[in-house]
């Protein structure tokens, strides 16, 4: 079969809006819309190749570009390595150079427009952040104050972990921050059932996700316009996430943690590795910071999730 690969840009304006373009009918996967970009010539390097295809197609030179999501996607007549680079910074007016349609749209308006199917799994990293909170074992009133300078200080995407609350205690204090802060953030919760707010998405542990996948076929949850999320710890696990539709994963851990001295770390090759067969945005995990996002992003992951990394920062 013939294999390609294809560069292809989520580009924000200072909105954050993204803009999007529409194939034409007579092509590959034709009438459908898509992120900008084309085939890797022979002898361009990746950054090359994304910065001539989105000259070409938008008449836009591209300043700042960074990976976001690369993943692997077989078509009944060619396989397709869909290279996808966050491009947050360019000059010029974007148009259809081509005269391909192009629209501006909002993260939320992405899920409504009709993508190739390769893209499912792009269009989840590109409205979620690059950051993931989960929160520490601590008091009530420490939880919902770290939350709200979480959130002021530009997180968006927060797991409510507390593992020292029993489930009436958990629920409660769900249901507090929800009403604080269900506005300003995504909040991802746990449990043996799917959150009773339809706010609140789903984190399965490594344990649920298995047994969810034991019975074929595997069956989402949870319906899509909630957030689905899996926490793994090996490429398996990955596989299965993938199986189960999650709309992302949580690898770990990447580095030794205080929280976890018995489990033996990935590191960051083996990490990359297994990010390089996954088809999903995964954030790592384990002794990480902010400091470690642009390796994150060059391992091919969405970028980090932390309890401490993430805590309290200024
Ligand atoms: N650019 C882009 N291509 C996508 C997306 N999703 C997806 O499945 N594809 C597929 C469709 C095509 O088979 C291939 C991209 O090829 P292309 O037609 O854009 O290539 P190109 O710009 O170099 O065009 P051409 O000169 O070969 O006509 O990847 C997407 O979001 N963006
Ligand atoms: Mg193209």
């Amino acid at each position: 079969m013939r294999r390609i690969h294809v560069m292809a840009a989520v580009i924000r304006d200072a909105e954050r809006r993204i803009l999007i373009a529409k194939r034409p009918d007579d092509a590959h996967q034709g009438g459908l819309w898509e992120f900008p970009g084309g085939k890797l010539e022979p002898g361009e390097s990746r950054l090359e190749a994304l910065q001539r295809e989105l000259h070409e197609e938008l008449g836009i030179t591209v300043q700042q570009a960074r990976p976001l999501i690369d993943l692997q996607h077989n078509y009944p007549d060619k396989h397709i390595r869909l290279d996808v680079w966050e491009v947050s910074e360019f000059t010029g007016t974007a148009h259809g150079a081509e005269g391909q349609p192009v629209r501006w749209v909002t993260e939320h308006q992405l899920p409504s427009y009709a993508f190739p199917a390769a893209n499912q799994p792009i269009v989840a990293a590109a409205r979620l952040p690059q950051r993931y909170l989960i929160t520490p074992d601590c008091a009530a009133t420490e939880v919902l104050q770290g939350i709200e300078h979480a959130i002021d200080a530009g997180i968006s995407l927060i797991q409510l972990r507390q593992t020292q609350l029993d489930i009436q205690d958990y629920e409660a204090l769900c249901e507090q921050v929800l009403q604080r802060y269900g506005a300003r953030a995504t909040f991802m919760l746990k449990g043996d059932q799917p959150p009773a707010d339809r706010r609140a998405g789903w984190h399965l542990t490594s344990r649920q996700l298995r047994a969810m996948c034991e019975q074929p076929p595997p069956t989402r949850p949870l319906p899509a316009e909630r957030w689905l999320s899996a926490s793994c710890h090996d490429a398996e696990e990955l596989q299965m996430a993938e199986r189960l539709g999650v709309d992302f994963a949580v690898l770990s851990p990447l580095l030794p943690t205080a929280s976890h001295p018995e489990a033996s770390p990935l590191g960051w090759e083996q990490a990359h590795a297994m990010l390089n067969n996954c088809r999903l945005p995964v954030y790592l995990l384990g002794g990480l910071t902010g400091d470690d996002l642009a390796a994150a992003h060059n391992a091919g992951a969405q970028g980090i999730a932390a309890i401490r990394g993430l805590w309290n920062q200024p």
